[in-house]
């Protein structure tokens, strides 16, 4: 039987990196008046321009201090393991860790790797930043979702709340992150690879001449949710991806700029991931498997 955690001290709270998404989150809680420093590659200081649409700001943040017992990790997802792995001898045996990433497949792995009293969180955003140099915009005003995944995390339910309400909120706390991801994922396996082949802003996916693909990948990510036990809506998901489109029709995607800078993309736990799941259960998906190897064949080109 699990033993009960240990009572929670105050949390000081750690980002990692010095991505767009960490640094917007960081000079949020900075600003709310929260404690927060960085875990970056080389264990130095960070000063930033933040720039919003109304001010900018100069912001400085120290470097994280081991014991950590509150991580942020805002890493794209090919990244969670390795960062997760490098953070282990650094947690406290209570530390509560919250990753926040595009696409699925981390959360298994991440739980064997962790301890049994320590909290695990997902948050899933749709605020919009980008990183330039020492400037970060905010790019876009959106709103979170965030989920206890263990035992140790639902043992953590007011101060992981309230600290990620600082950085990422508004925020809604679920229970279960899993619908939402679900969703998230069937947003990003439509726009993410379309905008990145085609070289295109999310708003050029409205043209009548994708709608036939579109609706061909969602049949396809549909039929796997369901088998997953996780059903997504057809008509739904296609409402809420033409409002995705339609809300961010200005913007490049994440993939559409990942191969514009021939950096790597996170197809594989996108397309990728559908097109495991979809192996687990023996469904056909020609046209996830399609765009998988069409963004794989661009990231090679370097
Ligand atoms: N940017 C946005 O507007 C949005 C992004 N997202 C999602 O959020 C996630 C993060 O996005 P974004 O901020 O743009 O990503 P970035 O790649 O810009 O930021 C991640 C940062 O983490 C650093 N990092 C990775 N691993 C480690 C490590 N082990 N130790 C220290 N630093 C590390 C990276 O460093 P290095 O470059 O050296 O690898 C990089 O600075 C992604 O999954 C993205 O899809 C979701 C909504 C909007
Ligand atoms: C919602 C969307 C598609 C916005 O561009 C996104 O999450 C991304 O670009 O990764």
């Amino acid at each position: 039987m699990a033993r009960p955690a240990p009572p929670q001290s105050a949390l000081n709270w750690v980002v990692v990196g010095q991505g767009a998404i960490g640094l917007l989150a960081a000079s949020r809680m900075q600003l709310s008046g929260m404690p927060v420093s960085l875990r970056l590659r080389h264990d130095t200081a960070l000063s930033i321009n933040f720039i919003q649409p109304q001010q900018t700001q100069q912001l400085h943040f120290a470097p994280a201090i081991a014991p950590l017992n509150a991580v942020l990790l805002p890493v794209k997802s090919y990244a969670v393991i390795n960062a997760v792995t490098e953070l282990l001898p650094q947690l406290s045996s209570n530390a509560q860790l919250v990753l926040s990433h595009n696409g699925m497949g981390t959360i298994a792995q991440v739980l064997s790797l962790i301890g049994e009293q320590q909290g695990l969180w997902f948050l899933t955003t749709t605020h919009a930043a980008l990183r330039h140099q020492h400037d970060v915009i905010r790019t876009g005003i959106g709103q979170s979702v965030l989920a206890p995944v263990n035992a140790a995390a639902r043992s953590c339910r007011e101060k992981v709340p309230h600290a990620m309400d600082k950085a990422l909120g508004p925020l809604v706390v679920v229970d279960d992150i899993q619908p939402y991801l679900w969703q998230k994922l069937a947003i990003n396996a439509v726009i993410n690879p379309l905008t990145a082949i085609h070289n295109c802003r999310n708003g050029e996916l409205a043209k009548p001449c994708y709608q036939q693909h579109i609706s061909q990948l969602l049949q396809e990510v549909c039929a796997v949710s369901a088998a997953c036990g996780q059903a997504l809506e057809y008509q739904a998901t296609l409402d809420k991806v033409q409002q995705v489109i339609t809300a961010t029709a200005q913007n490049f995607s994440s993939m559409q700029q990942d191969i514009a800078h021939r950096r790597r993309t996170e197809i594989e736990a996108i397309n990728g991931y559908v097109v495991q799941q979809a192996a687990r259960f023996n469904l056909a998906v020609p046209y996830n498997s399609g765009l998988l190897q069409q963004v794989q064949q661009l990231e090679q080109r370097g």
